[in-house]
């Protein structure tokens, strides 16, 4: 029998294509840069890959790879107990947050323009605001998707990296605390590397996105791309981390479910 149930509904306007599936997940290889931390801390690994066979000598019928890479390289997540303010919240690392938190609707907030003319841009309350006004409230247990179009420039504009570290956008607290306390936002995603602006040690809290967020229960994505194919509401974000033991966060895949109207 036809079922004409939401989930039968769902995959067959994904076959019809009446929803269309945008990925925006950077591609992981040797090539994915990786955050820098000042010298005196430790530092996040890069991809890296090691070839056990390829249909030779080594495994005749087969190919496969060991790899190594940090919790936190390419497009990952980043789940409270990554950061000191969430360390003792319950449900905090990548294995144990709830599964139902992992496909969430997400909302794409465009200062594209502004991070286009200042790299150090920080997206204000008075930004979600303005866009509230246009598009109506973020939704509560939705994600903030932070459009800069950082994931379209080369890979040195888009590490963007002085003697002083790193110049990208992000936003400040006032904004973080805006959409937690007002808004109850599951999580916030950037297409940086970093939820936090590159600048964020300078801001109060020091790094006010992994502190606020965090420290609420709250999530991140990095690196995401593709943000501009989004409409500004109504997509329905997969975002299910590596269930690793205890872990702070995992590079993922990351989906995006689009009605096509
Ligand atoms: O979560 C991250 O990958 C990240 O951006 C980060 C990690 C560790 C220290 C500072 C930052 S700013
Ligand atoms: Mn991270």
């Amino acid at each position: 029998n036809s079922r004409n149930d939401v989930l039968s509904q769902l995959v067959a306007a994904i076959g019809s294509g009446g929803v269309e599936v945008v990925d925006l997940t950077q591609t992981l290889s040797e090539a994915t840069p990786v955050l820098v931390l000042p010298p005196e801390f430790g530092q996040c690994a890069p991809f890296s890959r090691e070839v056990i066979s390829r249909y030779d000598e080594r495994g005749v019928a087969w190919y496969w790879s060991n790899f190594t890479v940090c919790e936190h390289t390419g497009t990952h997540f980043d789940a409270p107990v990554h950061w000191v303010s969430g360390k003792d919240l319950p449900a905090n690392s990548v294995d144990t947050i709830a599964p139902a938190d992992f496909v969430a609707s997400a909302v794409v907030i465009d200062c594209s323009a502004e991070a286009e003319t200042d790299p150090d841009f920080l997206l204000d309350r008075s930004h979600i605001e303005a866009w509230e006004a246009a598009h109506g409230p973020v939704p509560a247990r939705s994600w903030v998707l932070f459009r800069t179009d950082w994931s379209k420039r080369d890979v040195d504009a888009y590490t963007n990296r002085r003697e002083d570290g790193a110049h990208t956008p992000g936003p400040n607290a006032e904004a973080v605390r805006y959409l937690i306390e007002e808004r109850d936002i599951i999580g916030f995603g950037v297409e940086t590397i970093g939820t936090d602006a590159g600048q964020a040690h300078l801001l109060t809290p020091p790094y006010p996105a992994h502190t606020l967020l965090h420290g609420a229960g709250r999530y991140g994505l990095q690196c995401l791309e593709n943000l501009d194919r989004l409409p500004a509401t109504g997509t329905v974000l997969v975002a299910a981390p590596l269930k690793i033991e205890n872990g702070s966060g995992s590079p993922l895949r990351v989906l995006a479910l689009v009605a096509k109207t």
